[in-house]
């Protein structure tokens, strides 16, 4: 009986067979997570691969996922090393990969109460939702011109985020028109989302990382240096006050940040220039493309399905009129579109295979042995398409989260596992809270102040809505839109 348990306890889960040193890497081809979607319907929900030299666990089920992140996962506080972590998130000095301990809850913390507590968010209610007025304008005034909604998305919320964080817009002056600087800033962000996303050969094989046989190490050094320099005008400007911004004033993270002091001995959370620099580098990166992705997703499917549009529509109708934009504050009573917002979390998670974790220890889970070092992928993009738990996962269908669906109390916040974009656990999405008020409050303004048509006479039955796979899961083809206003003209200019 000993020796069975013992056999029992060394086993590994199941999974493809490695091939000679590279292992399984062949088998995740061009989209890492559909492959090990595949993968997980043919070898169950719990697999093994070795990646080069790495030993790597993927959790493709509810159940799964919850033995890893609930009952195990202080095991799994960490982030394994990489490429990405060392070469653009400034040799680890940032918080997305600072291991779990003192300094990581420390950098949690300084974000939680001045950027994501309730207090703080309802604080700065007011700038997200005149930064969203500033885009429904522009929006308003497009015109017969064709607009790329994530260009201004991409601008709203960059500018949102950076009135809170920096005390000023970083990209144009408000207008909403469209501004060179955020084209690029976005083109360096969505360059982040796919060179992490990549499996960097030497990042598994390490006697091969000095070859960088695919050139992400020479593109992300590349891409760090430019987004230094960003981030250096930036903190020099507050530096020597040249922060010459209509609304910048001195209350701000970024002059919080600065001003923080060592305690007596030593060890309060004093951050030095490079820290800074990291911690505004994974709010901007992670807080952007994760929003402007989720919402542009939405307005595709609402596109496709001209009903649900419809509906949702005339529930905000009913609640806020046409003579007003919605606010955050009447999200609340729009049921209709918070179960919108939830289907597309679900059908198009912003990270499919959320952000890694490591085994600081040798653990069991559900029987296997899952060996201290491994790297663990939750696939939360498989999790919410399993067909044992959502019927007809592939249908864009928010009535499933409406009483009387299937599933009515769902949340998105990490408590329901069948349902974890933002992931869950100690590491879940920090900024979690701001998240999903930016992407509610788009949606439902978006549905509000728009009708939609598709550039070019397209047929939303021909709009492609193919992904590509980065850490952050983008459209293919970026969404060419001409929006047509439905409120009272003043709506669109006044503000
Ligand atoms: C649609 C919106 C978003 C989604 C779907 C999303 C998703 C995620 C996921 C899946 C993780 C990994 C969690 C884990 O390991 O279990 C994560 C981590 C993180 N997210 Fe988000 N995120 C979003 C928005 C934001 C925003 C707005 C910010 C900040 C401005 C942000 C900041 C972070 C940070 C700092 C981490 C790392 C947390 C840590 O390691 O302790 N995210 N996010």
């Amino acid at each position: 009986l000993l020796n069975l348990c013992t056999r029992h306890a060394n086993r590994l889960p199941p999974g493809p067979t490695p091939w000679p040193i590279v292992g399984n890497l062949p088998h995740l081809g061009q989209s890492p997570h559909r492959s090990l979607a595949a993968l997980a319907t043919k070898y169950g929900p719990l697999i093994h691969l070795r990646l080069g030299f790495i030993d790597v666990v993927v959790a493709a089920s509810a159940s799964v996922a919850a033995q890893f992140l609930k009952a195990h996962d202080a095991n799994f506080a960490s982030r394994p090393p990489n490429s990405g972590a060392k070469h653009i998130a400034y040799n680890y000095n940032d918080m997305v990969f600072e291991p779990y301990g003192p300094r990581w809850r420390m950098l949690r913390k300084l974000c939680l109460v001045h950027l994501f507590s309730n207090k703080a968010l309802n604080d700065f209610r007011h700038i997200r939702q005149e930064e969203v007025a500033i885009l429904t304008r522009a929006l308003g005034g497009a015109g017969q011109s064709i607009v790329q909604l994530d260009k201004l998305l991409n601008l709203c919320i960059s500018n949102a985020l950076s009135r809170v964080m920096l005390g000023k817009r970083v990209f144009g002056d408000g207008s909403g028109g469209e501004d060179p600087k955020a084209d690029e800033f976005k083109d360096m962000a969505a360059e982040v989302q796919v060179l992490a996303g990549e499996f960097n050969i030497g990042d598994f094989i390490p006697a091969l990382d000095w070859l960088d046989l695919q050139g992400v190490t020479k593109k992300m050094k590349n891409l760090h240096t430019r987004l230094d320099s960003f981030l250096n005008t930036i903190l020099e400007e507050h530096k020597t006050g040249s922060n010459n911004s209509r609304v910048s004033g001195h209350n701000h993270f970024l002059s919080m940040l600065i001003s923080l002091k060592d305690d007596a001995d030593g060890n309060g959370p004093k951050l030095s220039d490079i820290e800074i620099k990291a911690l505004l580098l994974n709010l901007f990166v992670a807080g952007t493309d994760t929003s402007f992705n989720t919402v542009e997703w939405a307005i595709a499917e609402l596109i496709r399905h001209p009903k649900i549009l419809k509906q949702a529509q005339q529930e905000i109708d009913t609640v806020v009129g046409q003579d007003r934009l919605v606010t955050e504050l009447d999200i609340s009573q729009l049921t209709f579109l918070q179960a919108i917002v939830k289907e597309t979390f679900r059908l198009h998670p912003a990270t499919p295979l959320s952000l890694p974790r490591i085994a600081s220890e040798n653990c069991e889970i559900n029987g296997y042995n899952i060996p201290k070092g491994s790297t663990l992928l939750t696939h939360v993009w498989a999790i919410a398409r399993d067909p044992k738990i959502w019927t007809d996962p592939l249908k864009f269908q928010p009535t499933r989260f409406l009483p009387g669906g299937e599933k009515p109390n769902a949340d998105v916040k990490g408590n329901d596992f069948d349902l974890i974009p933002f992931g869950a656990g100690r590491r879940i999405c920090a900024g979690m809270s701001l998240g999903v008020r930016m992407v509610q409050l788009l949606i439902a303004t978006l549905v509000q102040a728009f009708d939609w048509e598709l550039a070019n006479c397209l047929e939303p039955e021909n709009l492609n809505m193919e992904e590509a796979y980065g850490l952050a899961l983008r459209r293919a083809e970026p969404l060419m839109v001409h929006p047509r206003p439905r409120l009272s003209p003043h709506v669109y200019t006044s503000g």
